[in-house]
């Protein structure tokens, strides 16, 4: 363990009854010290349990632990990813400068260009209708289908962008094995202007391959025309042979490589729905985004540096005051599926438990992560964040602008996302409550029952980020900030971010159980638990 980590401890130790509000209250300038901006994009860090002496120490750790020596492995291209000997180079895909890649000494930007240049040739077809069905007829629909990584990104990404798409080309998104999930997308649409997008990094992936033959059925039982496939069906992968097996034309597949992590693949060929539902021209702003924020994260020093902010503040409250969730509330309706995507983001980087030298980590790790767009959260389970037991450290994030504001709704909006942080540190001590009481009328005795149930502790941390405008590039870089914050918070665990070893056991099973359910008989496989489920089912389906 690092110095600093028992140091921080003490700190911690420390702290006692220290109010955020008194902190305000000491030090006008808190949030001048406490808040940053890359642009026009501001993040104040001022609303959370924290002192110079703390982010002192937080940088000392990072410091302790190579953070800088680690980020500089990952852009130049080492395999940090060390279960897969893998290089993690997403950071790549939106270098939008001259300068070379190289993993085992090979220059890996040619390729990248060639598919950026691939990704623009084919979506200006389809947006320019000269991309044709087999009855000759323009794309009216484009359907991903892909799931986890293949999935979440790129439909984040089309509904947070939708101001910049086109409406009479709509983006669908399949991703689950449940039947209805395909059934649903596909009622109302029409097979001659529908174009798939087979979305997997493996390609071999359950859910996808399911989904993807069942989408060929659906389009051959109305063109009784193999040869309709290859005008309906493209595919993004890494895995050419199994592409070929699938029955997909190489011709129509667009190219990424080992080093893009799933999660972390929007970048890549994986975001062609995205160039097609924005355009190319848009698709780039948002790897300029990115970029712009891998160049932050790279050169700006460290306590000046947004993700390595993010990411210290956010491990001060998982190892030193046990929080064990983190709250993503966007105040944009857009940003609906910024949460789940960041599920996988920060879930499936830093949910482990073992260190890169295969030992048993003795520290907490990733968060659980959850979260909901404003202000419907507010109505469903801040409760729990304002006066619950737990501490619930929550970033919340809105855009000045609106693309769609009626009559000054938006500033309703923004009312509440400020005066949730300001509710959120203030808190209502227990003779606010009682003069409040007081002045509505209440007896002494009310007020005596009441008062207890109606105080606000406060004292509870959150970040806000609040920028001009959700535009593709403003949106590549928020993307590109908690990618590097997770990276950083992995970093200092020691853990490996980029494998993903846990979601493999549920498969396996899943497939050793599959045959089992092809008939009637009653199963003794398993335990009594997964027995009897098995058995109810068959019994229910007599
Ligand atoms: O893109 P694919 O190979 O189909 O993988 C899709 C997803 O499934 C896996 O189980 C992983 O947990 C995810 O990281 C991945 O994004």
């Amino acid at each position: 363990m690092q110095p600093s980590w028992q140091r921080l401890k003490e700190h911690r130790k420390a702290w006692k009854g220290l109010h955020l509000r008194a902190l305000f209250e000491q030090d006008r300038q808190r949030f001048a010290r406490f808040s940053l901006t890359l642009d026009d994009l501001l993040l104040d860090y001022s609303k959370n349990l924290i002192t110079d002496e703390t982010l002192q120490l937080l940088l000392q750790l990072a410091r302790e632990a190579g953070l800088e020596a680690r980020r500089e492995a990952m852009f130049a291209g080492e395999k940090i990813n060390l279960t897969e000997q893998r290089a993690v180079l997403h950071t790549a895909l939106r270098n939008r400068s001259e300068r070379p890649v190289r993993v085992d000494g090979v220059d890996v930007m040619p390729a990248v260009r060639r598919v950026l240049a691939r990704m623009r040739e084919f979506s200006e077809a389809v947006r320019a209708g000269r991309w044709r069905g087999y009855t000759d007829r323009p794309v009216t629909d484009v359907v991903n289908i892909g799931i986890g990584g293949s999935d979440l990104g790129p439909a984040m990404v089309c509904l947070a962008l939708a101001p910049y798409g086109r409406p009479d080309l709509r983006a669908h998104f399949v991703s689950n094995v449940d039947p209805t999930h395909l059934h649903d997308t596909l009622r109302g649409l029409d097979p001659e202007t529908t174009l798939f997008i087979v979305a997997s990094k493996t390609f071999t992936t359950q859910e996808t391959l399911t989904n993807a033959r069942a989408a060929r059925k659906w389009l051959l039982a109305r063109a009784h025309d193999e040869a309709a496939v290859a005008r309906h069906f493209v595919a993004v992968s890494t895995n050419e042979a199994e592409v070929r097996r699938f029955g997909i034309d190489p011709a129509n597949m667009f190219e990424f490589w080992d080093w893009v992590g799933g999660r972390y693949s929007l970048w890549s060929a994986i975001g062609l729905p995205i160039a097609i539902h924005i355009g190319m021209d848009r698709f780039e702003e948002l790897l300029t985004g990115g970029f712009e924020m891998d160049q932050h994260f790279r050169e700006a020093p460290l306590e000046r540096n947004l993700p390595v902010l993010l990411g210290l503040i956010g491990l001060w409250y998982n190892n030193f005051w046990d929080a064990q969730s983190w709250a993503l509330l966007p105040y944009d309706q857009r940003l609906a599926r910024l949460p789940a995507y960041c599920q996988q983001l920060d879930m499936e980087s830093n949910g482990k438990r073992t260190t890169l030298a295969g030992k048993p980590c003795r520290v907490a790790t990733g968060p659980v992560l959850f979260g909901e767009p404003g202000t419907n959260g507010q109505h469903a389970f801040y409760q729990l964040i304002h006066q619950g037991s737990r501490l619930v450290p929550c970033d919340f994030l809105a855009a000045a602008l609106s693309h769609n504001d009626h009559d000054g709704q938006h500033a309703i909006l923004l009312s509440n996302f400020f005066a949730q942080t300001e509710a959120l540190m203030r808190g209502k001590t227990r003779a606010e409550v009682e003069a409040e009481l007081a002045a509505e009328g209440l007896s002494k005795s009310q007020i005596r029952r009441l008062a207890p149930h109606k105080v606000f502790s406060g004292n509870r941390p959150t970040n806000s980020l609040l920028y001009r405008q959700l535009t593709p590039r403003t949106l590549g870089r928020l993307i590109a900030l908690y990618e590097h914050k997770i990276f950083v918070q992995g970093a200092i665990w020691n853990i490996n971010s980029f494998d993903q070893w846990g979601v493999e056991l549920g498969k396996q099973l899943a497939k050793a159980i599959l045959p089992e359910l092809a008939d009637n008989a009653p199963t003794d496989r398993h335990d009594s638990s997964t027995n009897g489920l098995i058995n109810h089912y068959k019994r229910l389906l007599k």
